[in-house]
């Protein structure tokens, strides 16, 4: 009975996590993967499609989808939403006339019944550039507080640096652990 239990608790504790990185197009999303992934900065162009790569943080295993943030492809992120325990929204921090078409994708995607039991983790990126919106001013265009049915959570980031991204993972982690 110890062995079996053992074994189980290893298949879960061992399992795959699904999370998917959405936002608009020029938002940091392939930049936040490699980070993740590499450590380090990698030359982007946009994303046709999606990239993907498995993050390993403490034998907890997440397999990120990052997927492409043109106007053309925003119609096909819900196919990406099977199984899927974490939506990453990355949001460019420099781009206020676009936060409105990020929150009403956002929303899109929150009213999806495969999405209804994700956790929910926005990064305000390129908090490195001057005057860019702050995490305050991001959670208000978006609602946040609005959001009732979904775990969220708001995390100020620069992909360039890395700075802030643990934090948005540890999140995740925390999020993993009180299931
Ligand atoms: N200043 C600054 N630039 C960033 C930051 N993160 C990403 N970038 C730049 O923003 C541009 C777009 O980054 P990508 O990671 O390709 O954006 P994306 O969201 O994957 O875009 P799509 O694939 O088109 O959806 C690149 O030139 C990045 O170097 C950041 O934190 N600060
Ligand atoms: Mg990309």
């Amino acid at each position: 009975m110890g062995i079996l239990f053992t074994r189980v608790w290893r298949l879960f504790n061992n399992q795959e996590h699904k999370v998917i990185i959405v936002g608009l197009d020029n938002a940091g999303k392939t930049t936040i993967l490699y980070q993740f992934s590499m450590n380090e900065v990698v030359h982007t162009s946009p994303t046709i499609g999606s990239n993907v790569e498995e993050i390993v943080i403490n034998n907890t295993r997440f397999l990120m989808w990052d997927i492409g943030g043109q106007e053309s492809l925003c119609s096909s992120w819900n196919t990406y939403y099977t199984n899927t325990e974490f939506v990453i929204v990355v949001v460019d921090s420099t781009d206020r006339e676009r936060i409105y078409v990020t929150r009403e994708e956002l929303y899109k995607m929150l009213a999806h019944e495969d999405l209804r039991k994700a956790g929910l983790l926005i990064f305000a990126n390129k908090q490195d550039v001057k005057e860019c919106m702050t995490v305050a001013e991001i959670s208000q265009f978006l609602k946040l507080t609005s959001i009732k049915d979904h775990q969220w959570h708001i995390q100020a980031c620069c992909a360039l640096t890395g700075e802030g991204l643990c934090q948005g993972l540890e999140w995740m982690m925390s999020r993993l652990k009180i299931r």
